[in-house]
């Protein structure tokens, strides 16, 4: 038996009595993880192993501090012997999904993360040499140059992608790493390969790998196995005793047969296939598994376990420390950098946008063409302007799938605690500048001169920074939506409903004194940032304008229609308007934050409130030590 007192950082992990259920309407409190006990130490790969469904995924989130608020827990989970709050920066995860950046060459992606993760202390060189040696030893040296790709187009294999992300966790080499099937997608020999680097690491680290169907080779690697079976342990302890321990349950691994296999088809009850026991008789899996439970349960095995956690848990051990990383400046800088060229070589992004706005920039400017100065055209104008402040910002989700892809990234790199959520908003903030410029300039001065608006570069440039405010404010508010609502069509729907109330009650479609007084008027008018769009642009068209009024044979003042037409306040200017649609930038960003940052707290909490003392959890589930009785 090893050591178990923690030195340098290192991380002994005991979970005890543990118990996960979900609750539905249909089949009430299910318990996916019943009462199990196990631990993990330094310098020994351990691997959760069972098939499909079994709950190993839902063990690893669990001891990682990952799952679900729609899951409770009980039982204790310890880390050093105390009760310390997991990820953010203490462990790194590999999931089972490769949620990937599509644009960017496997190298880029790694360049990227060295210079996020690794400590401003590091020379640029060493970070290099690194990211190098890793990619080399997850064997991607010939797909360096070659993009991800993913929703955007092909890219490299899905083998591949596995071996990115894992080469992305153990850049840092941390003291615990948790592996959701680091194998999966990958052939036998690849397989091997990326397992034996992966167990090559384990010197001073603690990792843990759920793995489906290894090899003889692969198997040979893992020091521990936890063997699971509808979410119960069959087997608990060294890897390489496990076939004994079939055997002298009555389940012997045939010659030649790789062990791993005989495991899995032995405790595998989806398919309800008999087993033989000895020559003669054969059991249903239902039994077999039973069988094994209390054999488990029956044997030294499982007291060694129980005393090996105890004897951890008595140890008041090391408080894990936040890893050292690139400062917030440096963090900042290269998500900037990275989400620039991401933005660039995705098409979806803006490129597409700017091409849609175009061709609708030249349409307005055609219906619109040479607008002039009758009475006709105070409609006109305000229909124009009315259009460009409402669908042409709207049309600014059309980014949204691809910030949703970044924000997947995002979501992965925050909780293995690459960099904060400040970063992430700073860098999408910055790399979206120069291209919001360009699809809010250009078409913005297409339909502009071919509607023939007041003419002068004042106006110009208040009508164009009015559209550019806006679509970054679009774009500020489908990023809230993303952070609170699960899913993107869920996100596309209700971010379009939003700005449809918002527009209804901006001042136009119902002038502002007809608005009913309740919700639309108070408060939605004046939250809604289209009051300030079309009061600022509608100022600026029509402030110093003179209108010809064919039947009166005079000239209307433009500020007379803004007061009486449209009933805009004209005591302020166009460039408080202006100056408002800023601030509301800011407030919108600032609320993107909260809520990032909310989750990150909120999850936690609702979690410890979830959990539930054993007992009330499921008592119909069979405890594990009723199987010894
Ligand atoms: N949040 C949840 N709500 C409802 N059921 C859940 C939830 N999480 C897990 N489950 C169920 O718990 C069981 C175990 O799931 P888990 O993903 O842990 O299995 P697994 O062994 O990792 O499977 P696989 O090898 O196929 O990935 C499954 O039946 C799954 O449907």
């Amino acid at each position: 038996m090893s050591e178990i007192v923690p030195q340098n950082g290192e991380v002994f992990l005991t979970w005890e009595d543990l118990w996960v259920t979900v609750s539905s309407l249909k089949d009430g409190n299910r318990a996916i993880l019943k009462g199990l006990t196990g631990y993990a130490r330094p310098g020994e790969l351990l691997a959760i192993m069972g098939p499909s469904g079994c709950g190993k995924s839902t063990l690893l989130d669990t001891i990682a501090g990952r799952l679900g608020s729609s899951t409770r827990q009980s039982g204790d989970i310890l880390i050093n012997g105390r009760k310390q709050t997991l990820a953010y920066g203490t462990s790194a995860y590999v999931t089972q999904e490769d949620t990937l950046m599509a644009t960017l060459t496997v190298k880029e992606a790694v360049y990227y993360s060295a210079e996020l993760q690794l400590p401003n202390s590091m020379p640029k060189s060493e970070k290099k040499q690194i990211a190098d040696m890793t990619m080399k030893e997850m064997g991607l040296q010939d797909a360096m140059e070659t993009r991800i790709g993913g929703w955007i187009g092909k890219g490299i294999s899905g083998g591949q992608k596995r071996r990115v992300s894992i080469c992305l966790e153990i850049l840092t080499r941390p003291k615990l790493l948790f592996l959701d099937e680091p194998t999966s997608g990958l052939d036998s020999a690849a397989s091997y390969y990326v397992m034996k680097t992966i167990a090559s690491q384990c010197q001073g680290r603690t990792i843990i790998a759920s793995i489906h169907q290894p090899s003889t080779e692969v198997f040979s690697l893992f020091y521990s196995l936890c063997l699971l079976s509808c979410g119960r342990t069959v087997y608990f302890g060294p890897a390489s005793a496990a076939i004994e321990f079939f055997a002298l349950s009555g389940f012997p691994c045939p010659t030649l047969q790789n062990p791993s296999d005989h495991f899995l088809k032995t405790i595998n009850s989806d398919f309800d296939q008999d087993i033989e026991e000895g020559p003669t008789s054969r059991k249903s899996t239902e039994e077999v598994i039973n069988i094994l439970i209390k054999s488990y349960s029956d044997s030294d095995k499982y007291r060694a376990v129980q005393s090996q956690v105890a004897e951890i848990c008595k140890q008041e051990g090391e408080v894990l420390e936040k890893r050292s990383r690139a400062s917030f400046t440096t963090q900042s800088l290269v998500l900037t950098k990275r989400s620039f060229v991401n933005m660039s070589r995705d098409l979806g992004y803006y490129w597409m946008r700017l091409a849609v706005y175009i061709v609708i920039a030249v349409g307005l400017g055609t219906i619109y063409y040479d607008v002039g100065f009758s009475y006709t055209s105070i409609q006109s104008r305000g229909s124009m302007l009315m259009f460009v402040a409402t669908f042409i910002t709207f049309m600014a989700i059309a980014g949204f799938s691809s910030f949703v892809e970044e924000l997947k990234v995002f979501q992965r790199e925050k909780l293995n605690g690459h960099y904060g959520s400040g970063s992430f908003v700073i860098a999408n903030t910055l790399s979206a500048l120069p291209y919001l410029v360009l699809v809010s300039f250009i078409p913005g001065a297409i339909a502009y001169f071919l509607t023939g608006l007041q003419g002068g570069f004042e106006h110009f440039m208040c009508f164009a920074l009015v559209l550019f405010t806006c679509m970054i404010l679009v774009e500020s508010l489908m990023m809230i939506v993303a952070s609170i609502v699960p899913n993107f069509l869920m996100g596309l729907i209700s971010g379009a409903g939003i700005q449809a109330l918002m527009c209804l009650s901006g001042g136009f479609f119902r002038l502002p004194n007809d608005l009913p007084r309740v919700f639309w008027k108070y408060p939605l008018h004046y939250v809604a940032f289209h009051k300030y769009a079309y009061q600022g642009l509608f100022k600026n068209e029509f402030e110093g304008l003179k209108i010809h009024d064919e039947n009166m044979k005079g000239l209307i003042k433009g500020e007379d229609i803004l007061k009486y037409k449209w009933e805009i306040d004209i005591d302020y200017s166009k460039w408080v308007d202006l100056a408002i649609l800023l601030g509301m930038i800011i407030l919108y960003r600032l609320l993107f934050l909260l809520f990032v940052k909310a989750g990150e707290k909120v999850k936690p909490a609702v979690r410890a409130i979830m959990s539930n003392s054993p007992k009330q959890i499921n008592s119909a589930e069979t405890p594990l030590h009723e199987f010894s009785a």
